[in-house]
């Protein structure tokens, strides 16, 4: 899959620019603020429908402008498509593609995949559960539409069940408790069969990259700790496991005011020959474990949709030593990228040839 162009119209501080991009390395450089991330945040945006920096739309389209536009044409197994993304402000989004308007706006997501590596996900490796399930859910939308409809079936349920259990105790709240605890269990329990699956995928493929990375020396593992039917593989047990806790928790979610157990509540740990890597990992430990994830999240969207994805490298390369670097460019050969930094001339890039280099300055991107 690779991207041919990109164009922006009053796109964060792009007034208009049209780029065309090479099918195998595209390096975005230049100083600080420039305007090479906000190209990267395009490109996301029309993976998953939103930014993955910021959930205010407002802050998308150019500051004396209404509204924004944003096409990317790209090739996928030898289709040609046009995905058209428009925002005005404070009015709905609409997206097309190949001109055909979209009913809704989570259609786009799997269309044109991406893997996208800023420091900023350095936060997977080193804060709480919820930037690892934000990693698995991501990837699991982009590559299975149920599993994005049952995830947001499920927060919708969820959220109704905590208004409820945070509103008048005083009135009778089992009763209805009762339908959304159906519900909760049925959507829960798809999620987290999917979730077992795809963690188990991964830390085959992550084990594999980080012990060559490591040459030999490291053992790296994930561990799913469902807070729901652990050790449970089959959908009904998951079910009947995640029946039992919620009616045994009523008590102590009504008390609470809030739900305790589900998949929201859900682990997955990371380990280095057996020592979680949040805690015990070094620097160097948690960068590779973080590098392996990336590379084996490449691979499962390959193996899922049948053609490899287009790698983000925000401000990232740069950051990795040599051998990481060289590690990383061994594993893209065939791979679209693109990479912002602020400087490009001591970049290890191997014998990756046929690259493209723009210069980015005040919302403008020069091809050299
Ligand atoms: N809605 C907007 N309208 C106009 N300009 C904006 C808007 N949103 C952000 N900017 C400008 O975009 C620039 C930031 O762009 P970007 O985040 O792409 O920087 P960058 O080149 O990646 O820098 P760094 O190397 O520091 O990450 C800033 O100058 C900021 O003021």
């Amino acid at each position: 899959m690779n991207i041919e162009s990109i164009y922006l119209l009053n796109f964060r501080n792009y007034s208009e620019q049209y780029i065309e991009l090479d099918p195998g390395l595209n390096i975005f450089y230049g100083e600080n603020a420039q305007g090479k991330t906000n190209i990267v945040e395009a490109v996301y945006l029309l993976t998953m429908g939103k930014s993955h920096r910021t959930n205010k739309y407002n802050e998308l389209v150019k500051w004396d402008e209404n509204d924004t536009r944003i096409r990317i044409r790209f090739k996928k197994e030898d289709f040609q498509y046009d995905i058209d993304y428009m925002l005005k402000r404070n009015q709905k989004k609409q997206i097309k593609v190949n001109d055909i308007r979209l009913d809704k706006l989570s259609d786009i997501i799997g269309k044109l995949n991406t893997v996208i590596f800023s420091p900023d996900h350095m936060k997977i490796i080193k804060e709480g559960p919820s930037e690892r399930r934000k990693f698995i859910d991501s990837i699991l939308s982009q590559t299975k539409p149920k599993y994005y409809y049952n995830l947001s079936q499920y927060l919708k349920v969820l959220a109704q069940r905590n208004i409820l259990l945070s509103s008048d105790k005083n009135n009778s709240i089992e009763k209805y408790l009762d339908i959304w605890d159906n519900q909760l269990v049925d959507y829960g329990s798809k999620i987290i069969l999917e979730r077992q699956l795809f963690i188990s995928e991964i830390d085959k493929k992550a084990w594999e990259i980080n012990k060559e990375l490591s040459g030999g020396r490291e053992n790296f593992h994930l561990r799913y700790m469902p807070s729901v039917a652990e050790n449970k593989h089959d959908i009904k047990d998951i079910k009947e496991a995640f029946e039992k806790k919620i009616t045994e928790s009523r008590a102590v979610d009504i008390k609470r005011g809030t739900t305790n157990y589900g998949p929201h509540r859900d682990e997955l740990n990371l380990y280095i020959n057996d020592k979680e890597v949040r805690n015990y990992g070094s620097q160097g430990q948690q960068r590779s474990a973080l590098l392996s994830l990336k590379i084996s999240e490449m691979d499962y969207i390959k193996d899922e949709i049948g053609s490899m994805p287009i790698l983000l490298l925000d401000d990232v390369f740069s950051e990795l030593d040599k051998t990481r670097q060289g590690f990383l460019i061994s594993f893209i050969k065939n791979v679209q990228v693109i990479l912002t930094c602020t400087e490009y001339e001591n970049l290890y890039l191997g014998d990756k040839s046929g690259y493209k280099v723009f210069y980015v300055k005040s919302g403008k991107v020069y091809s050299e």
